[in-house]
């Protein structure tokens, strides 16, 4: 090998916490490490320095990364360190160090015999779809008419959790033992007559898998963990050979994962180093435990600790910052870290305040815009949940910003939305077959494919369309007639609102809601339901917007610019200057010049979901902890300008309400912080009328109290003009009187230990015109618009959801609105 790493390189090449770290080979070692402080690097030169100084042979190291992408970067690195080629066959994720470990083993017969499963090691690996289809024919015998896909899908994150999780069993003479939840162990704790049934399904399940000799992904972790708990001799084997142990991101391992590896490591060596930082722990929700990291020196004796806190990564106030936040979790006194860049302090983390949300993916895109082309590659813009990428989306088209959606699919090319998109594609044009094939089943409706053989039959004798073919198929009345008829009469409603003018907003809804979509996708997966039901209320939105700014178009226009504009996404896919979208989730490990994140508002960033009503104080605490090291990371990702955006109303869930500022916002040090921008109107009442706070209650119902006026002080100095409903940018007093700021931060400073959560839809905050009811709106009466400003209403026409007011705006346009949707204030 031609290049040695031996100590005096570590030294040349690492800080000194790094060297400490990368040269302790001995004994258990736990490196936290903070966001940015190299531990990629660290590991790096660990493994490095074992094989070239310490001639440690590297198929005897064992290394677990997160994901296959950081193995094979690891390796690379390795190998260009030691300028040769380097064999780290043991160098994966858990689930691939698995798959190695049972086709060894299962290729030994006498382990087979022991064992006495069926499985040998040319078993396959099961996709989610093999899985479904072997789970159906389990199910059907026993679910008979009642299994749904809903219920398919619940079966398979049971079984999932059951592998997955373990169980703690107590034992007599005190203590507990831990146990896998092999299809006995469930069937032995299931507790209910449902319970027993699942449980049922598991053992059934797994027999089926033994017979097809396959195991399916969680498989490879619990297989590999039962076999060698039964064969102890075997596992000592395993140990002996792996010399050091070191394991990535190890915040994140899960229960079965800890038991894998306390059987992989030499408990008389425990030459482990394991490596992670508790405040980036973000997928607890998938069972990441991060007690485990948290009680590594429980596990190990004389464990070793290193914290590399020096971050590499970002200037000096978006390190600080990120680091007032992350403080306000609850953390073990020893797992404390002080984070600190030694970079500039740099720009401001720039807090933006915007009135609304078109005017945050605006300034998104127009900051985005200003930095210049070559910035875009080194942009981020990351966002809590997909639904918020729509607005993004849009306003970088608009700016011909190209942009690539990081690990998810474009706004408009969500099945839901295209699904929604078929239905009003079929009302502008019924002779749209494709749409028509599309959703004339979706959601189900008994149209089975015999009866779409005769449509498009009658279709083609006729020399008509699907849709026109519909009344002489259900004359025939087949078995699909009234299913047919009932989707006709459904469809030719919604094409008399079409023709009535009715507005596309409330059309969209009509669809959405008559055709039962929301209650077909929690039916088609309950855990995905919430999120892509926070999609159909976005495209609302989008119509609703299209409404308002284009008052002369109509349906088709509507449609024309949404295949345009993904037309334009789709071209700009190959260029090379993109600008990065993706959620929060995805993020991890990535890195940034310019990091932007949207919606730092309570409610959905820490997300609040309806769910978390119904869980005990310490589930929400946890959940809240875990929101935040969610932020936190999101921050950590930007190394020279962080961009923060409140937008203080928000169209959500059907109607205009309002968010106060994330409590993220507010727990920065404002020290690093620049505000700019306002998020609410000078007025103590809101747009429709109601007090600052309404349209959100914390847990059982407590109330922030005087949200609105005890901000805007710490916030600050606001320069943004009063009235005129634009955004304006300005500097808040964080930058420019850090005394000040620094002295309404402790004075004023309000901690909320409660998240809030937003109210349900129905009764959210509108001015809706009542014919029966004595309308505050009528000619003459000045209002304000959040985008368009000032106005006089000059006509009011239509009623109750449809009813639509005529506004002559300051700037001379006359603008015909959705009232239901203006979010009008009477100024008068
Ligand atoms: N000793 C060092 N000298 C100079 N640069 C360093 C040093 N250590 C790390 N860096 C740089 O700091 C940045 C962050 O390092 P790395 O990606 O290894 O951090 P990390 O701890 O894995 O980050 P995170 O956990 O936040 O994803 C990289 O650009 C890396 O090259």
């Amino acid at each position: 090998m031609a290049s040695v790493v031996d100590l005096a390189r570590l030294q040349r090449e690492l800080n000194q916490e790094q060297v400490a770290a990368a040269a302790k080979t001995e004994g258990p070692a736990l490196i936290l490490a903070g966001a940015g402080s190299g531990k990629t690097r660290t590991i790096t030169y660990k493994i490095a320095h074992l094989i070239s100084a310490k001639n440690v042979d590297p198929r005897r190291i064992l290394a677990v990364t997160f994901t296959n992408k950081a193995a094979r970067e690891m390796k690379t690195r390795i190998q260009q360190i030691l300028e040769g080629r380097v064999n780290l066959e043991w160098m994966g994720t858990f689930h691939s160090i698995c798959v190695r470990i049972l086709r060894l083993c299962l290729a030994n017969d006498r382990i087979l015999q022991v064992l006495g499963w069926k499985i040998n090691k040319n078993f396959s690996i099961y996709d989610d779809d093999d899985q479904r289809k072997m789970l159906k024919e389990i199910m059907k015998p026993i679910f008979g008419d009642d299994l749904d896909a809903k219920a398919l899908k619940q079966a398979r994150s049971i079984i999932s959790k059951y592998k997955n999780s373990v169980v703690k069993e107590p034992l007599p003479a005190g203590g507990y033992r831990i146990v896998l939840q092999t299809p006995t162990v469930a069937l032995e704790h299931a507790a209910f007559p449902d319970q027993e049934k699942m449980a049922g399904v598991y053992r059934d399940y797994q027999a089926k898998l033994a017979e097809a000799n396959a195991m399916d992904f969680d498989d490879l972790l619990l297989n590999t963990v039962e076999l060698l708990q039964k064969l102890p001799q075997v596992a000592a084997q395993f140990a002996n050979r792996f010399l050091y142990v070191v394991v990535d991101e190890y915040q994140d391992t899960n229960d079965v994962q800890y038991e894998l590896l306390k059987l992989l490591i030499d408990r008389t060596k425990q030459n482990v180093t394991v490596v992670g930082d508790d405040d980036q722990s973000i997928y607890g929700w998938r069972g990441a435990n991060i007690d485990i990291i948290r009680n590594f020196s429980r596990d190990f004796d004389h464990v070793t600790f290193f914290k590399l806190e020096r971050n590499y990564r970002s200037s000096a106030n978006i390190v600080k910052g990120a680091g007032s936040v992350i403080a306000h979790n609850e953390r073990p006194e020893e797992m404390k870290k002080n984070v600190y860049s030694a970079e500039p302090a740099g720009d401001p983390i720039h807090v933006v305040n915007v009135l609304a949300d078109t005017f945050e993916s605006e300034q998104i895109a127009k900051r985005i815009f200003e930095a210049g082309k070559e910035q875009y590659a080194k942009t981020a813009i990351f966002y809590r949940t997909n639904a918020q990428s729509r607005a993004i989306e849009k306003a970088l088209n608009d700016l011909r910003i190209p942009c690539v959606i990081f690990g998810g699919t474009r706004f408009w090319d969500r099945k839901e939305i295209r699904d929604i998109l078929a239905y009003m594609r079929l009302l502008a044009n019924p002779k749209d077959d494709a749409a028509f094939l599309r959703i004339v089943n979706t959601p189900p409706r008994g149209i089975g494919n015999g009866t779409l053989d005769a449509l498009r039959l009658s279709a083609e004798a006729n020399n008509s369309s699907l849709w026109e073919a519909i009344p002489t198929e259900i004359e025939k009345g087949g078995r699909s007639a009234k299913g047919l008829e009932n989707f006709k009469n459904v469809v030719e409603l919604w094409l008399a609102m079409l023709q009535n003018k009715e507005a596309l907003p409330i059309i969209a809804e009509h669809v959405i809601r008559d055709s039962f979509y929301k209650e077909f996708l929690k039916k088609e997966d309950e855990s995905t339901a919430e999120e892509r039901e926070r999609n159909l209320d976005e495209m609302v939105n989008a119509f609703r917007e299209f409404e308002e700014e284009n008052p002369d178009k109509g349906l088709d226009e509507f449609l024309q610019e949404i295949s345009l504009l993904t037309d334009a996404d789709k071209k700009v896919e190959s260029a090379e200057t993109r600008v990065t979208l993706m959620t929060i989730h995805m993020a991890k490990g990535l890195e940034f010049e310019t990091v932007h994140i949207a919606g730092c508002d309570e409610g959905i960033f820490p997300l609040i979901r309806e769910s978390s009503m119904t869980e005990t104080p310490d589930e929400r605490k946890k959940q809240a902890e875990e929101e935040r090291r969610l932020f936190y990371v999101g921050c950590t990702r930007a190394k020279r300008k962080l961009y923060l955006y409140h937008a203080g109303r928000r169209f959500w869930q059907g109607s205009l309400r309002r968010f106060p500022p994330s409590r993220f916002l507010e727990e920065i040090d404002p020290m690093t912080v620049s505000v700019e921008g306002k998020c609410d109107d000078d007025s103590e009442q809101s747009f429709t009328g109601e007090p600052w706070n309404q349209g959100f209650s914390g847990f059982g119902g407590r109330q922030r109290p005087g949200f609105g006026n005890r901000l805007r002080p710490q916030y600050g100095a606001y320069r943004g003009p009063s009235s005129s409903g634009s955004s304006s940018i300005s500097r808040g007093s964080y930058g420019r009187n850090p005394e000040r700021a620094t002295g309404l931060h402790k004075t004023e400073r309000i901690v909320y230990k409660n998240p809030q959560v937003v109210e349900k839809v129905e009764k959210g905050p509108r001015l809706v015109y009542d014919e029966n009811c004595d309308n505050p709106l009528h000619k003459g009466v000045r209002v304000q618009h959040l985008k368009f400003g000032r106005g006089v209403v000059i006509g009011i026409s239509g009623a109750g959801e449809n009813a639509r007011v005529e506004v002559r705006f300051s700037d001379g346009n006359v603008r015909k609105l959705i009232l239901k949707y203006a979010g009008l204030q009477i100024l008068d």
